[in-house]
Parts: C-alpha cells; structure tokens; sequence
C-alpha cells in the first residue's frame, strides 16, 4: 500500500505538471495530441492456465490443465474420458479399485465384486471420486467466476455511469487507490499531465495485479501441498490397507477353522484328545465371538463413515447447485456487460469524434502529444485484444458449461452407482448377520456339550486322582530314598572303586606270582617230561630198529615168483616169522611195518624222535636193505606221499612255531653224500668237489667238515627247493640216477638249534636222516672194477656201522667211528644219549630171501645194542660250554639238554661215549625179553653179517 501511494503521488505530481502546462499553453490543440483511453490490458499472469480462486480453501491449480486442454481438444467426456480425467493423466493406480475399462463394462465389472469388503471399498471410491469431480466443478466454476469479475472490473467504469462519471471521480473508482482507465471511455482529449499520470496509473495497475497473481499462486502452491488431492489419496490408501488388513484376517480365520477339524480328525483317537478338544473348541467358540464382536464394530464405523459421506455428498451437491445458481447469475452479468459494451463501441463508432485542437506551445508537448498517440494506438490494441480474449472466455463459458452438465451427469451415474453398491452391501451385511447368528447358536449348542463332556472328563479326573495319591505317596517316599542315595552315590562309587583296585592290585599280584609259580612248575613239568621222554627212550632203547616190509609190485606179482615167505603176528606187531628151508625163523624188532602200511603210519612212529631233536638230542635214522627194498621210498617218499625227510622237516617247523613265543629257532639243512668213501656236498655249487673231516684248529678237539654247505629254512617251500638242488646236483654227479643212488649213501643233516630269550638258554640238535646204500653183497657175487670198488666201499661203510653199533653193544672201551667217512661223520649220532633208529628194508620176495634174512639179522643185532645215558652228561654242554658241562639231573630240571654252538664233530665225544658205556647205571639197563635175546642168541650163533666186510681199524 505504501508503494500504492508512492506511486498515486507520483501521479499526483504529474497531473498537477500537466495541469501547470495546460494554464501555460492553454487546451491541446494539436489533433495528433489526443490521447485516447483504453481498456487496461490485462496482466500476461491472467492469461496463464493457471486459475485463481477467490477463497484460499477453493485454490486447485493441479486439474486445470487437463480441463483446458480438452477444452482446446473438443473431447466429449464419456465415461472413458471421466477415467482419464479422474487419473489426471499421471497415474491410474490412484484409483486402483476402480477399472480403467470403458464405462459400459463397470457395471459387470462391479457386479463381480461380491464380497463386502470390495463393496465398502468401492463405495469409498465413487464417494471419493464423487468430491473429486465436486471440487473440480468448483475450482472451474470459481475460476470463471474470477474472470467474469475481472471482465467487470474492466467494463465497470462504463457500465457504472459512462465516461462523465469517470471523468468526475476517476480516482474513487479504482480499488487500492488506483485509477483505472477503462477501454470503453470514449475518445477525449487529454492534457499532457493527465496522459502521463494515467500511463503511470496503467503501470502501476498492472504491476499490482502482477503482484498479486504471484502472492495468488504462492497461496495456491501451499493449499495445494497443504490439502489437494493427496489427502483423498492418503484416505484412499488408508482404506485401502484396511481392506487388505480385513482380507487377511478373514482368510486366516478360515485357516484356522480348517486346521482346528483336522487337528480334530487327528487327535480324535487319543485318550485325551475330548477334553483338549472341547477347550479347544471354547476358546475357538470365545475367539469367534470375540471377533464377530470386532467385525460388528468395524462395521458400525464403516457404515457411519457412509453416512458421513454422504452427507458430505449432499453438500457438496448443494453446493454445486449454489455454484451453478450463481454462474447462470454470473453468465447473465457478463452477457449484459458485453451487449452494454457493445453497444457503447457502437456507438463510439457512430458518433463523430470530438475533437479539440491544443496549441502545441512547445517542442516538449508536441514530442509528449506524439506518445500519447502511439500509446493511445496501443491502448487500441488492447482493445482488441481484449474482445477477443472476451470472445474466447464466452467459448470457454460454453465449454465449461457443457463439462459440468456431463459432470453432473457422471455423478448421477456415480450415485446410482454407489446406492446399488449401498443395496448389495446392506444384503451382504444382512446375510452375515444371519450367518453370525447362525453360528453363534451352532457354537453354544456345541459350547454347551464340550462343557458337558468336559465336565464328565473332569469327573473321571477327579477320581482317578483319589486312586494315585496313595501311588503318589509311594512313589514321593521312594523318590526321597532315592535321592538320598544318589547324593550318597558319588562317596559310595569312589570308596567301591578304591576297594576294587586294591582288590585288582591284590588280585594282579596274586595272579601274577600264581603265574610265576605255574612257569616255574611248567618248566619243572616240561623238564620232567622230558626226563620222562628220554627214560622211556632210554628203557626202550637208544638204539630202535623197525622193519618195513615193502608190498610186491604189480609186475612181481605177475611173476611166479611172487610167492611171500614172510608172515605176521596179528597180535604182536614186533613179531616178524620168516620161512626158509622148511624152518620158520622168528625175528622180534620194536615194530614191523607190514606192506600195506603207509607212509603216515611209518612217521607217526619216528616222530618222537624228530621232536627230541628240538630238545637238544642228536637223532639218527638210517634206512638199510637192499636195493629196491624200499630205503629211498621210505625217506624220501614219493610226489604225493612224502617220506620221512619232508614229514620230519615239516613237523620241526610246526613245532618250533607252537614254541615261538619263548623260544627263537633256527632250522638249517645240509645235504652230504657219501660215495666210495668220498664225502660231497650236494647243496655247494660244485657238487663234486670232494670234502673232507678235519680237527676243528680251535683247539676244542672237535671234528667239522669245512665248506659243508648249510642252508636256513623257514618253510615247506625252502625244504622243496633244497631237495629239488640236491636231487639235480646228485644227477648231474652221476650218469645213471638209480644206479648211482643205489650206491651211495645220502644224508640229510638237519640242524636245529634254539635260543630261549627269557631264560639265555641255547639248545641244539641234529636229525640225521640217511638213506643207505643198498646192503647187497655184491662183492661176493664176482663183480669186478669199478662196481667191485663200489660195493667194497658200500661193505666197508655198512661193516663199520655195525662194528660201532656191536662196539657200542659190547661196552667196548674204543668204537670204531673212524673205520669209514659214514660212521666218522655221524659219531655224534650214534654216540651218548644220541638216539639211534634203524629202519630195516625188506623185500618180501623169495627170491631177495637170503638178503632179507641177512637185513633182518642186521637189525636183530643192532637192536641189542643199548647207550648208556651216564655218558651222555659228557655229551651236554650249557650255554655254549665246551667240554665242562652240568650234572644230568640239573639239565634235566632247569633246561632242555643243550649242545654246542657251532655243533663240531667232536673226539671228546668219542671218548665220553666210551666213558659212558663204562659208567652205565643198573638202572639204565634194559630189560630184553625172551624172545630177543633168544634172537640174540641165535644173531650170535649165526654170526653178524656185518663183520663179513672186515674190520680195517
Ligand atoms: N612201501 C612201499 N609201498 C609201495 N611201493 C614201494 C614201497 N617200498 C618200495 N616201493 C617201491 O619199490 C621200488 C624200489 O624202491 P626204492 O627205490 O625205494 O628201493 P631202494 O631200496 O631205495 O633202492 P636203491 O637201494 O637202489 O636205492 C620203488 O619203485 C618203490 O616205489
């Protein structure tokens, strides 16, 4: 206002210029001085598409855009064209329940939304849409309105009371001070102070109204941020999530009936089940009411919500009807102002102008006159313009009245609408009341009968609470002495667990001396049995002597000279009677092995004497008779049906392994051949070399053969591959292999000796296991040269062995070992407590008679010959002694009988046998029985066949 009144003083001060001009220079004379008056343009702001309200609560600037471009466009508002209105071009998810579809489709549209929910939902929309469009309407309407205004205050002047009235009171007639020149003023002439104050009130018009179309839209801004649409769509949106919020909730309630009858279905078996079920079914029952209770409540808000909407409707469809009122009022106004101006152009158009001349006094006012033209031929301007913005305001009137008829008609469809929405909602809602009712009677009907069982369960409860209180006064009894124990249980475990371990202590110790003492009884036991064992060898004889008779092969038995003079005792297998010359000869040996026994029986009775061999013993086995009596079948067997050799190797390692855990064995083999007198190694590379039997130079007096090969073997299979070297080595030594065998002797030397860890006890013995030549007289049946040699050598051998034999017999004072290489090599064997068993081969054919009687005389005399056990003790060596050795008794108690490690031949041996023989206890002496010595006498009577090689020593 204070820049209003600046700028009224500054016009003040030009009028009163003008004026001052005018009394100087008189009235304008010039023609090109007059200034006509114009209609005031309007401010460019005016023209905006923005719209102005003349309340602030009314502003709404977002809409119009759209409205003015349909009006530009000429598009009729159909129900299609509402939709586009109602989204407002932006967004169609602001109305997101209401279809996008051509309006002919929302009815079937609307009929599908069949649940309340939907319904309420929709209603709230059209309510919604229903104050959109209304504030619409009024936004249009007020926009008009302020335009027929400002059409009014723009023909007031003329209109009011002509330019007479103008001229007497220009300045009162301007609001604020402001004097407006209207257009419709007719043409008068000015002086120049009076142009030039009105150009300046013009100016400053028209800045105020600037002005206050800035504050306008200012104001405008912040309803619109203030108030606008996005409280409808925030309440939209409330309403909305309390639409999906009420969704849920109805469908988890269903759930949760549907879960409640499977539960049902599930428990219904279990004893419990009633009662849990009837409680169930009461909070069920409580919690359906309850929400029955919360949708009747929501209900009656929403339903007065309605109602508040509604009448909301009703006002502001009476306000609507006011607006309209007051446009056609409007719109008759404007239409009288534009006839009324009209008619004033009219006649301004028809009248002569009046001119008056103004004497241009100066050059100043002339230039001032001619700016009055040009701004008189602007105003003229103006005047144009403004009709025709007059015209388009009349189009737009026309526009916005055809808008709002299609409104009110949209709104009416929107009523209809929503009041049959209002009809299926308040059915809806009826049928669930009835559905509610329905179901409140089904539930206390039910209610009641749970109560019913329940009550009944309850009764059942009670009393079978009576029965356990005693039950339960046991078991709270037993539970207390229970728990006592247990808090006594850690000090009784601890006390129980330190007795038990002094118990297993004690029990360990006791246990573990009874251990010791076993061990120590064991050994005495073992010892014992030993002791025991060597007795009853010694009883039976140092020296055994078996018979073996072989079958007749099959191609003897096809010869007529297959006829047995041999016969057995059935009850006395020692008892062999042999037919010759009409008399029957009786020989009595430890054990005759008839022609159909087998290899396994033959082993069965030898193998004592291989196991003595692990005790320390020396053991010889020789296999006498003639050739082809069976010697090599015996001892070597056959593929298949091994003899001796194999079965004893196989029993040491069987026997040396169940020792295994005390004592550490070591089994080695040596195979020697004795041909001719010629002593070989058959294990050596070079089988031929010849080998000898020297003095051991230690000094120890002992004999050994330097070079004899001595291989270790550990299992079967090395005993196969020192058998399978030997046999090649003794063939490729000969030309003839049978020939050759025939007439050697073959000695398979086995070696065991042992080692006890516990005790540093050694043992060691040896298993001599030889195949002798064949025992035939060959050099009494004329052979010459080298066969002659052969059986010299073979008599030679086989004479010495039953001289030493006879020696050993007879107690003589010197046995003659070294008569031949057979005799020297096993003076160890046959000496001492060595163990001597001679396996006497005999064919049963008469023709090889004469050299079975001699074998069986062999054998008969060989058995007489007994070893005296006090000789032995010379022969035990301790620990790798030499000659100084334990009394026999301590041996026998504390340890098996032990040899020397490396086992020499020894002279010292020789002559504690020769000790021994003389030192025999009476003890040791051997019971013979009739028999024998019967055949003893008879041996002697007929003389030692022996001995019919000749002695040489
Ligand atoms: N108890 C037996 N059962 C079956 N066959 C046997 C028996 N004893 C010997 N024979 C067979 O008799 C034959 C001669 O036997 P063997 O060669 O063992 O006699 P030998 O006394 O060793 O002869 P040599 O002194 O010439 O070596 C062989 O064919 C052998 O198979």
């Amino acid at each position: 206002e204070e820049g209003g009144g600046g700028r009224d003083g500054r016009l003040e001060d030009e009028e009163r210029r003008g004026e001052e001009r005018r009394g100087r220079g008189g009235a304008w004379s010039d023609p090109t001085c007059r200034l006509r008056v114009q209609p005031v343009q309007r401010s460019s702001a005016l023209l905006s598409p923005a719209v102005m309200f003349s309340s602030r609560k009314t502003w709404d600037i977002g809409h119009a855009p759209c409205l003015q471009e349909l009006w530009k466009t000429d598009i009729s508002l159909d129900a299609g064209s509402v939709d586009f209105l109602m989204s407002d071009g932006e967004d169609e998810s602001s109305f997101l329940s209401l279809p996008s579809a051509p309006f002919s489709q929302r009815r079937s549209l609307t009929a599908e939304l069949s649940d309340a929910n939907s319904q309420k939902l929709l209603i709230q929309t059209l309510q919604d849409k229903v104050c959109d469009f209304q504030a619409r309407l009024r936004s249009e309407e007020v926009a008009r309105h302020l335009l027929v205004q400002q059409l009014q205050h723009s023909v007031q002047p003329k209109a009011g009371g002509g330019v007479q009235a103008q001229q007497e009171e220009p300045r009162s007639a301007a609001p604020n001070g402001v004097k407006l020149l209207q257009p419709s003023e007719p043409w008068r002439t000015f002086s120049c102070a009076e142009e030039k104050q009105l150009v300046k009130q013009l100016h400053s018009q028209v800045k105020e109204l600037e002005e206050k179309l800035l504050d306008q839209t200012q104001e405008v801004e912040r309803l619109r941020s203030e108030l606008g649409a996005t409280d409808l769509e925030k309440q939209l949106e409330r309403l909305l999530v309390e639409n999906r919020r009420l969704k849920q909730e109805l469908k988890s309630c269903r759930c949760s009936e549907l879960q409640k009858v499977d539960a049902a279905e599930t428990c219904s078996r279990c004893p419990h089940s009633q009662e849990a079920e009837g409680l169930r079914r009461e909070v069920s029952r409580w919690e359906s009411q309850a929400r029955l209770v919360a949708l009747e409540k929501e209900l009656l808000e929403k339903s007065s919500r309605v109602e508040v909407l509604q009448r909301q409707l009703e006002d502001s469809r009476r306000q609507a009807d006011e607006w309209r009122s007051r446009q056609v009022e409007a719109e008759q106004k404007l239409r009288l102002c534009l006839q009324e101006r009209e008619e004033g152009l009219v006649r301004q158009e028809t009248a002569p102008p009046r001119v008056q001349t103004v004497e241009v006094d100066s050059a100043g006012s002339q230039k001032d006159l001619a700016d009055m033209q040009t701004q008189n031929g602007a105003l003229q301007e103006q005047l144009c313009a403004q009709r025709l913005r007059l015209q388009e305001l009349e189009t737009q009137l026309h526009e916005s009245q055809r808008t709002s008829t299609q409104l009110r008609t949209q709104i009416l469809v929107y009523e209809g609408e929503m009041e049959r929405a209002q009809g299926q909602l308040e059915a809806e809602m009826q049928n669930l009341e009835e559905e509610k009712n329905r179901v409140i009677e089904e539930a206390f009907i039910r209610a009641e009968s749970e109560m019913k069982a329940v009550h009944e369960n309850l009764a059942g409860v009670r009393l079978n609470l009576l029965s356990l209180q005693p039950a339960l006064r046991t078991l709270t009894s037993d539970y207390n002495c229970l728990k006592r124990q247990v808090q006594d249980f850690p000090f009784m475990l601890d006390r129980a667990i330190t007795e038990a371990k002094q118990e297993i202590c004690q029990v360990i110790g006791e246990v573990s001396s009874a251990n010791q003492e076993l061990l120590r009884k064991y050994r005495r036991e073992m010892n014992l049995r030993k002791k025991c064992h060597n007795e009853l060898v010694r009883l039976k004889g140092n020296i055994r002597v078996f018979c073996r008779v072989r079958p007749v092969s099959q191609e003897e038995q096809d010869s007529a000279d297959a006829k047995t003079l041999l016969s057995f005792d059935s009850e006395d297998d020692a008892v062999l009677y042999l037919s010759n010359k009409g008399k029957t000869m009786t020989f009595e040996l430890d054990k005759i092995f008839p022609p159909q026994a087998t290899q396994e029986e033959v082993f069965q009775e030898v193998q004592s004497l291989v196991t003595s061999c692990i005790d320390g013993f020396n053991v010889c086995i020789f296999a006498y008779g003639q050739t082809g009596s069976g010697k090599t079948y015996t001892m070597e067997g056959v593929e298949g049906d091994p003899g001796i050799n194999q079965r004893a190797l196989r029993l040491l390692f069987d026997e040396v392994t169940e020792k295994a855990p005390d004592w550490d064995y070591r089994i080695t083999v040596s195979l020697v051949e004795i041909y001719n007198e010629t002593l070989r190694d058959l294990l050596r590379e070079n089988p031929t070399d010849k080998l000898d039997i020297k003095m051991n130079p230690d000094g120890s007096g002992q004999l050994y053969v330097p070079g004899l090969t001595e291989r270790t073997v550990q299992s079967p299979e090395d005993i196969n591959r020192v058998f399978e070297l030997g046999h090649a080595n003794r063939a490729t030594a000969c030309t003839n292999l049978n020939e050759h065998s025939s007439r050697s002797h073959a000695l398979l030397i086995i070696t065991v000796s042992g080692f006890n860890g516990a005790t540093g006890t050694r043992t060691q013995g040896r298993l001599n296991l030889v195949d002798l030549a064949g025992s035939e007289r060959i050099g009494k049946s004329g052979a010459e040269g080298s066969r002659l040699r052969e059986a010299q050598c073979i008599n030679k051998s086989l004479s010495a062995l039953g001289d030493v034999i006879s020696a050993l017999r007879g107690k003589h004072a010197h046995v003659p070992f070294r008569n031949s290489r057979l005799t020297y090599l096993l003076q160890d064997s046959l000496s001492g407590d060595s163990k001597t068993l001679m396996m006497v081969q005999v064919s049963p054919l008469p023709g090889n008679m004469s050299e079975s009687v001699c074998s069986l005389k062999f054998a008969q005399r060989v058995r007489s010959v007994e070893l005296s056990s006090s000789s032995s003790t010379s022969r035990r060596h301790e620990n790798s002694s030499t000659s100084s050795s334990p009394t026999h008794d301590s041996v026998e108690l504390d340890s098996p009988p032990v040899t020397p490690v490396p086992l020499p031949i020894s002279r010292a041996s020789s002559a504690g046998s020769t000790l021994s023989s003389t030192s025999r206890t009476p003890s040791s002496s051997r019971r013979r029985s009739q028999s024998q010595l019967a055949a003893d006498r008879q041996v002697d009577s007929g003389g030692p066949v022996v001995g019919d090689g000749g002695q040489d020593d």
